[in-house]
């Protein structure tokens, strides 16, 4: 199956060869060719360049782009899509005054969650986080990390990663699954941290990595969740059984959680609402990409990640959706790209930089997926015609996309 995309207005984020992740200065660009062709073959991109170097217009399919812009589909690096319900109590609980931190207090927030999750049949489950999925690709996301942790009992927490398997099966190549069982201390260990910590990996993570449901360990490194001490003995036993670290860290406090993340050689770390000149400095130099979630902290009100001051300090950023049922509730990348450009100050360059080359890195899916590239997969959105690719962020909360094609199927 071939398919020839001609006559496209300018086509984005062409790399001739795969960068490593982009740093500083180097996000301002988005290397783009004008009147351009695609070609697509099977589920890979093969030969791209000016139309009036095309020679072979020999395919199965061929689509008139003209006016309009192609780029790689979103990489979305952080998600918790698979859940199940909602919490729309809590959000109008908060629109009348309590806090994320009281509302957890209470006993609700990732525990709310998890007594639902553990009520919710396996079938359930995977149908309500099939939906969210179906839409979030129908938006533009070719790949997506998933998380578990709203389980937080062995068994709940292998049917969260059942469920994620099912998916990655029906959606080849796209999906990575994350163990977050260091989510939130259940109700029973609450005054017994060890005893938690020492299930989670002596249990749980043997029981994942026997079922090969998991390709990173993730933990919520915050105050009065897991401590950094708490968190090491998480990353340590999952790097036993080849589990590199996504974790969530300076959500709402710094507690040097980021140096301990670099030190152990994690791949990502998420959230940074809050960083101090130290975070940034242990940064440097680092294979660890820092991962901003600018729509969690639009929905519950909380600071926005410095993006300036880290992208100013020569440091890559990547960008992702955090689609939860808490904290917030779409998977909209295009909301994410915009909500980047608008509240962190990132230039549409840097924000698609962020979405597409540097999520895949955080994903560990750089050779294959986030630019275009020969040899990549064929995961590529088509937008609406426009005047210019910065009418995806301008236009916020309206979707331009308008064809999506993943592993070189039209969605
Ligand atoms: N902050 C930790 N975890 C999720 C929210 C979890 C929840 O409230 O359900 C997040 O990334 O925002
Ligand atoms: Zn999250």
């Amino acid at each position: 199956m071939s398919l020839l995309i001609i006559n496209i207005k300018s086509l984005l984020q062409v790399r001739e060869n795969t960068p490593g992740f982009l740093s500083g200065d180097e996000m301002k660009t988005l290397p783009s060719i004008e009147n351009a062709f695609l070609k697509i073959e099977n589920d890979t991109i093969t030969n791209y360049g000016k139309m009036e170097d095309l020679s072979d217009t020999n395919a199965d399919e061929i689509i008139d782009a003209k006016g309009k812009f192609v780029l790689p589909a979103w990489v979305d690096s952080h998600t918790h899509i698979v859940y199940a319900g909602n919490r729309e109590q809590e959000f109008v609980d908060r629109i009348n005054g309590l806090s994320y931190e009281e509302i957890f207090e209470r006993g609700g927030g990732i525990l709310n969650s998890a007594k639902k999750l553990q009520e919710t049949p396996e079938e359930e489950l995977y149908k309500q986080s099939k939906k969210r999925l179906d839409n979030v690709v129908r938006m533009g996301t070719g790949a997506i990390e998933i998380k578990s942790g709203y389980g937080l009992t062995t068994d709940a927490e292998l049917k969260m990663l059942r469920v994620i398997k099912r998916l990655k099966a029906d959606y080849p190549g796209m999906i990575k699954s994350t163990f977050l069982g260091a989510h939130a201390f259940p109700l029973e260990y609450r005054e017994n941290h060890q005893g938690y910590i020492d299930l989670l990996c002596n249990e749980m993570i043997p029981a994942i990595a026997e079922e090969n449901l998991a390709d990173f360990v993730d933990a919520f490194l915050e105050t009065g969740y897991f401590s950094v001490e708490e968190t090491e003995r998480v990353m340590q036993a999952g790097k036993k059984y080849g589990l590199k670290a996504k974790i969530h860290v300076n959500q709402f406090t710094a507690i040097d959680g980021i140096e301990s993340c670099v030190k152990n050689d994690a791949l990502s770390v998420d959230h940074l609402e809050i960083v101090t000149d130290a975070d940034i400095e242990v940064l440097k130099g680092s294979k660890t990409m820092p991962v901003a979630l600018p729509t969690c902290s639009f929905f519950i009100t909380i600071p926005y990640t410095p993006a300036r001051k880290i992208i100013d300090a020569g440091l890559p950023l990547a960008i992702a959706s955090d689609y939860n049922p808490g904290t917030t509730p779409s998977g909209n990348m295009n909301l994410v790209v915009a909500t980047a450009c608008i509240k962190l100050r990132m230039t549409p360059e840097e924000a698609i930089n962020a979405a597409t080359i540097n999520g895949a890195y955080a994903m560990d899916l750089l050779s294959t997926h986030g630019s275009i590239t020969k040899g990549k997969k064929a995961n590529v959105m088509i937008t609406e015609k426009l005047n210019s690719f910065y009418e995806i962020p301008y236009n916020f909360g309206d979707m331009l996309i308008e064809q999506v094609i993943i592993n070189g199927k039209r969605i």
